[in-house]
């Protein structure tokens, strides 16, 4: 448990990797692709919860076409989790057979959270899956695929904000804070 002192703190230390402005500009150039890409096709947009919320609302405002919104939550539990190693609390309710679907997540980390869930839409009848994460964390220990729409590169420390939380908080804020020292 953390006291409302403790977490500003935190937030107040922390480095602002990636401010409102930069995070803005990125996701009006992924809606641009995603618009160039899916106008046509009446996608099922999926949001992956928690972390998926904000950036899904905020590529929404952004996308003049007609969608359908769903939303997944599925996260991963252990340090060696494979990507069928996710716990699934919520599947999708909306029909997605033979339909054009875009996950949309907060980070692109090791990746076992997307690939398990395009996996999972491709195996279960999607015709197309497209992937859209608002950061891509540099580092080596990553799968093999890659988003088809990322909006920047972030440096490989434990990152806050915008959709991702520090033990529960800060998903709110509109930038991307990375923890002092970690
Ligand atoms: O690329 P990966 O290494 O798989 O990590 C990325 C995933 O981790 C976070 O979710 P988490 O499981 O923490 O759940 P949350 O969205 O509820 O925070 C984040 O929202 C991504 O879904
Ligand atoms: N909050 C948070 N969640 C993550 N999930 C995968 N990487 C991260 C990260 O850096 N921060």
């Amino acid at each position: 448990m953390h006291t409302i002192d403790e977490l500003n703190s935190i937030l107040s230390e922390a480095d602002c990797l990636i401010n409102e402005a930069q995070l803005n500009e990125a996701l009006d150039k992924m809606a641009e692709q995603i618009s160039g890409d899916l106008a046509e096709k009446m996608p099922l947009v999926i949001c992956v919860m928690n972390g998926g919320l904000l950036p899904t609302a905020a590529l929404l405002q952004r996308l003049q076409f007609p969608l359908e919104l769903d939303y997944v939550h599925a996260s991963r539990y252990g340090l060696e989790t494979t990507g069928s190693d996710l716990n699934w609390t919520r599947y999708p309710q909306t029909e997605f057979k033979g339909r054009d679907v875009l996950i949309v997540d907060d980070i692109f980390d090791q990746g076992h959270t997307v690939e398990a869930i395009i996996k999972w839409f491709e195996a279960n009848g999607a015709k197309n899956v497209y992937s859209a994460t608002v950061v891509n964390k540099l580092h080596d220990r990553k799968v093999e695929m890659r988003p088809d729409y990322i909006g920047l590169d972030v440096e490989d420390r434990f990152l806050f904000g915008y959709g991702m939380d520090y033990q529960g908080y800060f998903r709110n804020l509109q930038g991307i804070y990375a923890v002092k020292g970690k």
